[in-house]
């Protein structure tokens, strides 16, 4: 079933096309990895496919339900409920401590307070940072922060996960562990995730590869052959 489903997205910046004619699509469980150039228009695909921006034209569905006709109030709900993001630098709340961090989307969601911080405890033990709920995000280390992010990304139970780079702050080793978490919770958890990546090791830990050029998805087979 198909989770996320764009076609024919153009979009603008003033006189800068980003998107000209843009069609993807990821379904419930599967990881889409988006890769391409800087400035090819991975970003604003993300951002049109997560409701954060509406394309000038085209449509974007998600369930099966039109999602860039929505008005934004009805976006930001969709966002908070049945999203997940993460990102390059973890964006965490600096001065909240790390079980904050997590629970804040569910109190954002009306959760009762001890329900919210029992599943950003679960979750974070699931993370092995069970011990470290109580600490200010600032004393994480690189990794131990973006096991948090994406704690905090599936703690409201999303349906589907967006990750921009999400491990580009990272070292080597500590990103391949992330991404393995990243793919695991995926798989058990069923969440279709779409990621975005420059990085071809990332990438590999996806079931598809679609390359973004000229604001356009070329699948990764095709964009190799017109090279
Ligand atoms: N908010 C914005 N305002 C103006 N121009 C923008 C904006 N966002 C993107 N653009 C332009 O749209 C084009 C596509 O940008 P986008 O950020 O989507 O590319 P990208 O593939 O994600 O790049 P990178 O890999 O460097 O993040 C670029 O020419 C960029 O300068």
């Amino acid at each position: 079933m198909l989770m996320v489903e764009a076609e024919h997205l153009v979009r603008s910046f003033g006189s800068t096309p980003a998107l000209r004619d843009a069609s993807v699509a990821v379904a419930q469980g599967e990881i889409l990895a988006v890769m391409g150039p800087s400035g090819s228009g991975k970003s604003t695909l993300l951002h049109c496919l997560s409701g954060i921006y509406t394309p000038d034209s085209g449509a974007i569905r998600y369930d099966g339900r039109r999602l860039d006709t929505l008005s934004e109030a009805a976006r930001t709900t969709l966002r908070r409920t049945e999203f997940g993001f993460v990102f390059q630098f973890g964006q965490l709340v600096p001065e909240l401590t790390v079980a904050d961090n997590v629970a804040l989307p569910l109190l954002l969601n009306k959760v009762r307070r001890h329900d919210a911080y029992a599943t950003a405890a679960a979750w974070l033990h699931r993370l092995g940072l069970g011990d470290l709920g109580g600490r200010r995000t600032g004393e994480l280390s690189g990794g131990q922060a973006q096991r948090a992010a994406i704690a905090r990304a599936l703690a409201i139970g999303p349906r589907v996960l967006f990750a921009d780079e999400p491990t580009g702050s990272l070292d080597s080793v500590t990103g391949e562990a992330v991404m393995e978490l990243l793919v695991g919770l995926a798989r058990q958890e069923g969440v279709a995730v779409v990621l975005v990546t420059h990085d071809g090791r990332v990438a590999a830990h996806a079931d598809r590869r679609v390359v973004v050029r000229d604001g356009r998805v070329l699948a990764a087979s095709e964009a190799e052959a017109a090279r």
